[in-house]
């Protein structure tokens, strides 16, 4: 059966491409630059095999030439022009692209890159313009000829005049409607803003005439305007340059005018990757926390350039969350672009660069753990947090990759110290890693639940962070080692006086159910404490809700009613309990007064709020008198 050719409606193609492909008017510059940048890269390849031709870098250049006056901006190159031929089939056709061509057949392979592959980016021209006039002449050649479009309707090629082998893209632009402005691409601020921001690091000069203001000759204070052509590109991209032509100010300066942060980064990363995946990076840990890190505003993403032309200001995929401080750049020639280079088709190869970054960015934190221990505090104190919500995100896949990097503040060596130190010192009949949480270090140190582990001289880490003991618990254990809060019912220290205990609640049996009672159902239980050792009182919680948990879980916008089992310990060699003991033979009235004391008592030291403070203080009064 025959194949039937399909066919293209191209007035309608041109239309879609034209209306459909760009999500942002500006980038029409950045395509006819990257186009400029490939025809000189042509005569490059052509000297390299060509020996009557020479490259001689200076003699090449864009210029952009903005004419408010006309209405036009033209973008002149000093490439290698076109054929009446060349303008006919690569401005003619629709998805053909001179540049891929030219690729293919030259076998291209070192440093220089040429950047177009659609056949799709010149005709972005007719977001902005009306009428487009491309006059060319190519190298080789005697004759110029001129290209001219209004868009859909079609073109008309006739020859004309042009001294210099090149050629010169007018765009007459539309006229600015209600809602768009169309003079701003005349408007040089905005015109260098563009540039900068896509196409800072092509190869070649991109020039302008600037305006600059100077005294007047011979006047104190009477000043001029005067036009001076600049070039508005950096054009080396320092993620090219070896290493070791960089200084510490190169990566300092390169982190200021790109504007990732106006602190001093504490770390930089200079990634070349030349293996499965190719691609350099620059890549920055910030020393300060930006003020909207810690909210829904703060975009995480690392620029990403394709040959040095930007495609995407921000690329979520190429950090984790856990990492989305970090600050950088990623170079890349493999990546599979979309036709409008605004998004990328999620490739193989853009995974393979995150992993990699992700791993480069864990070495660099842990080497400076190592080197810098000031320096990583200072760090953790501002990022810390993220690294416990790595830990507690995604069900504690990248726990492995992240529980190295954290650190707790020890209550032995009151400082900030890291699981791996903290195993290595466990005394050997030590079982588990011991925590306590609450507001602040020192509320902790306080806290009547730290006595008996603290007395048998064991570490305490002190979670001051509502994801701690979130990460903890998605951790379970460290080096084979469990966590245990020094709140839970099972401390796994309290053999020697645990018999006793044990007789001291039978004993005391009727008692704790009387207080029981009376707490209804705010308590699961009372019982004797194995672990008070000077405090009358405490609360505990039996199973897997923390009375810490609670509280986070409570100020979140769609709480469940979450509620940790809360036991009431009452410490049975205080003096206290004798109180009780007594109220519970004579009193039974006062006995209630006691236990709702010790209970509000309890929630204090907790941090937890009293339901009714009226009658506390009530209370306190009617012991007084
Ligand atoms: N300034 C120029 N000098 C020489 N040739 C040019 C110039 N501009 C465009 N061309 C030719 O026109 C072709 C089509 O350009 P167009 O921008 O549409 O696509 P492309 O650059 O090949 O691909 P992409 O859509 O990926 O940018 C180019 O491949 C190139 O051969």
């Amino acid at each position: 059966m025959a194949t039937k050719q399909f066919k293209a409606e191209s007035k309608r193609l041109l239309e879609l491409m034209i209306n459909s492909i760009y999500s942002q008017k500006e980038v029409f510059l950045r395509e006819i630059i990257s186009n400029a940048s490939d025809a000189i890269d042509k005569i490059y390849y052509k000297a390299l095999t060509d020996e009557h031709l020479t490259f001689d870098q200076d003699r090449y250049y864009i210029k952009i030439i903005p004419d408010r006056k006309k209405r036009t901006l033209t973008i002149k190159d000093t490439g290698i022009g076109m054929t009446k031929e060349e303008l006919e089939n690569n401005l003619g056709t629709i998805a053909k692209s001179g540049s891929l061509a030219f690729k293919t057949k030259n076998e291209l392979q070192d440093d220089h890159h040429i950047i177009g592959q659609f056949g799709v980016g010149f005709y972005s021209a007719f977001m902005v313009a009306d009428v487009v006039t491309v006059i060319s002449k190519a190298l080789g050649s005697n004759e110029a000829y001129k290209w001219e479009s209004k868009g859909a309707e079609g073109y008309t090629i006739e020859p004309c005049e042009k001294d210099s082998v090149g050629t010169e893209i007018i765009l007459k632009l539309k006229e600015n409607t209600e809602d768009e402005n169309y003079d701003e691409f005349l408007d040089e601020y905005r015109l260098k803003a563009i540039i900068k921001k896509y196409s800072d690091f092509i190869r070649y000069p991109i020039k302008m005439d600037v305006t600059e203001r100077r005294r007047k000759e011979g006047s104190e204070n009477e000043f001029e305007e005067y036009k001076e052509e600049q070039v508005i590109n950096s054009m080396v991209p320092i993620w090219r340059k070896n290493k070791n032509e960089l200084t510490k100010e190169d990566y300092e300066n390169f982190y200021h005018e790109k504007h990732f942060g106006f602190d001093k980064p504490i770390r930089y990363i200079h990634i070349k990757a030349d293996g499965a995946v190719r691609y350099n990076a620059i890549l920055y840990i910030p020393e300060k926390i930006p003020f909207d890190y810690y909210t829904q505003e703060y975009e995480k993403g690392l620029e990403l350039y394709s040959n040095g032309v930007l495609i995407m200001e921000k690329c979520p995929d190429l950090l984790p969350d856990y990492f989305s401080f970090v600050k950088g750049m990623v170079d890349s020639e493999d990546l599979s672009l979309n036709i409008s280079r605004e998004m990328l088709q999620h490739d193989r190869q853009l995974k393979l660069i995150a992993k990699n970054i992700k791993n480069k960015i864990k070495r660099e934190l842990a080497n400076l753990l190592k080197e810098n221990r000031e320096q990583y505090e200072a760090f953790f104190q501002s990022f810390g947090r993220q690294l416990k919500y790595g830990v507690y995100s995604d069900f504690g896949s990248n726990k492995e990759l992240l529980q190295d990097l954290l650190l707790f503040y020890s209550s032995k060596e009151k400082k900030y110290v890291t699981l791996e130190e903290y195993v290595s010192r466990m005394p050997g009949e030590q079982k588990y890693i011991y925590y306590a949480t609450g507001d602040t270090n020192e509320k902790i140190a306080k806290l009547p639940q730290t006595e008996l582990v603290t007395e048998k001289g064991y570490e305490i880490l002190y979670f001051t962070d509502e994801i701690d003991e979130f990460a903890i618990k998605m951790l379970k254990e460290y080096k084979g080692k469990e966590f245990k809060s020094v709140s839970s019912s099972d401390l796994g220290i309290e053999e020697e006086n645990e018999k006793q205990t044990d007789a001291e609640e039978k004993e005391n049996h009727e008692l704790f159910e009387f207080m029981k009672k009376v707490l209804s159902d705010k308590v699961k239980d009372v019982r004797a404490s194995k672990r008070l050792k000077t405090h009358p009182v405490c609360l505990t919680a039996d199973g897997d809700v923390s009375i810490e948990m609670e509280k986070v879980l409570k100020a979140m916008p769609n709480n469940q009613h979450i509620q940790a089992n809360k036991i009431l310990e009452i410490n049975v060699q205080h003096p206290v309990f004798q109180s009780l003991n007594k109220a519970f033979e004579q009193d039974k009235e006062k006995l209630k007064l006691y236990t709702n004391l010790l209970y509000n008592q309890a929630l204090l030291i907790e941090g937890l709020s009293i339901d009714d403070p009226v009658q506390f203080t009530n209370d306190v009064c009617k012991i007084m008198v």
